[in-house]
């Protein structure tokens, strides 16, 4: 199967609970929940969305027809030296429309470890290092355990209580992005505050003006 991906980047990982840590950002193309176009956001599932996944134009960007196309083209991206160190994030876009078990084998064949940021809508394939699953308001959540959950917060429709009896090891609200940025982390910092088992996510590679 060819893999559409809109670009290929290193980076520091910015959210959660690895933030701070290097790694290789693959970003596919295609969102089930958002075409990506503009003209469509206020009719899309989710509305908030913060990134460009549409095309395959981005920096290192294109379509892989193997695994190991992809899986090369994402080794090529992490620096020369530090092998023991490797980590990808596959995100998107809706990275499970199309990571699949190849695609993963072949980058753990390679050293990676390997995380995944996904709205949850989607069964991931086995071997995945971290699974970070970020529910959204009106779509169904599939995916009922994995290493990290983290909410886009406030989203009217997805209350924080909701998903607390979930199967996470690590549950986080990450302040929406957007005119209410900083009304929104105020109100995630005292939801942490009053609900202690939710730690706050801060989109630190914004506030550093790194990709
Ligand atoms: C662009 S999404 C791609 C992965 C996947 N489609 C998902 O939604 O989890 C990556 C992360 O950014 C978060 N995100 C998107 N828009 C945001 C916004 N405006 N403010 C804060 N986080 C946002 C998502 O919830 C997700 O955790
Ligand atoms: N630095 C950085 N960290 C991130 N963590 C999750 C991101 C994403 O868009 O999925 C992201 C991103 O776009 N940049
Ligand atoms: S599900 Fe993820 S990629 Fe899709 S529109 Fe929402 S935040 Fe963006
Ligand atoms: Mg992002």
């Amino acid at each position: 199967m060819a893999y559409k991906i809109k670009e290929i980047f290193y980076t520091l990982q910015g959210e959660g609970t690895h933030a701070g840590r290097p790694a290789v950002f693959c970003r596919f193309s295609l969102c089930n929940l958002w075409t990506g176009h503009e003209k469509d956001r206020a009719r899309a599932i989710c509305q908030f969305c913060d990134t460009d996944f549409v095309g395959t134009d981005g920096p290192g960007g294109g379509r892989f027809n193997t695994a190991d196309e992809l899986a090369n083209a994402i080794e090529s991206a992490w620096p020369g030296e530090w092998d023991d160190h490797r980590m990808v994030v596959c995100t998107g876009g809706e990275p499970l429309l199309q990571l699949d078990t190849p695609a993963v084998m072949a980058l753990k064949d390679r050293g990676f470890y390997v995380a995944v940021e996904t709205n949850g809508t989607r069964v991931p394939p086995e071997g995945i290092d971290w699974l970070c699953v970020s529910p959204k308001a009106g779509a169904e959540l599939v995916v009922a355990a994995g290493n990290e959950l983290k909410l886009v917060f406030p989203q009217p429709g997805a209350d924080p209580e909701g998903f607390e009896g979930l199967n996470f090891n690590s549950f986080r609200l990450q302040p929406m992005d957007g005119p209410d940025v900083a009304e929104n982390t105020r109100k995630a910092v005292q939801y942490c505050l009053d609900h202690p088992r939710w730690q706050l996510s801060l989109q630190t590679h914004k506030y550093l003006g790194i990709p």
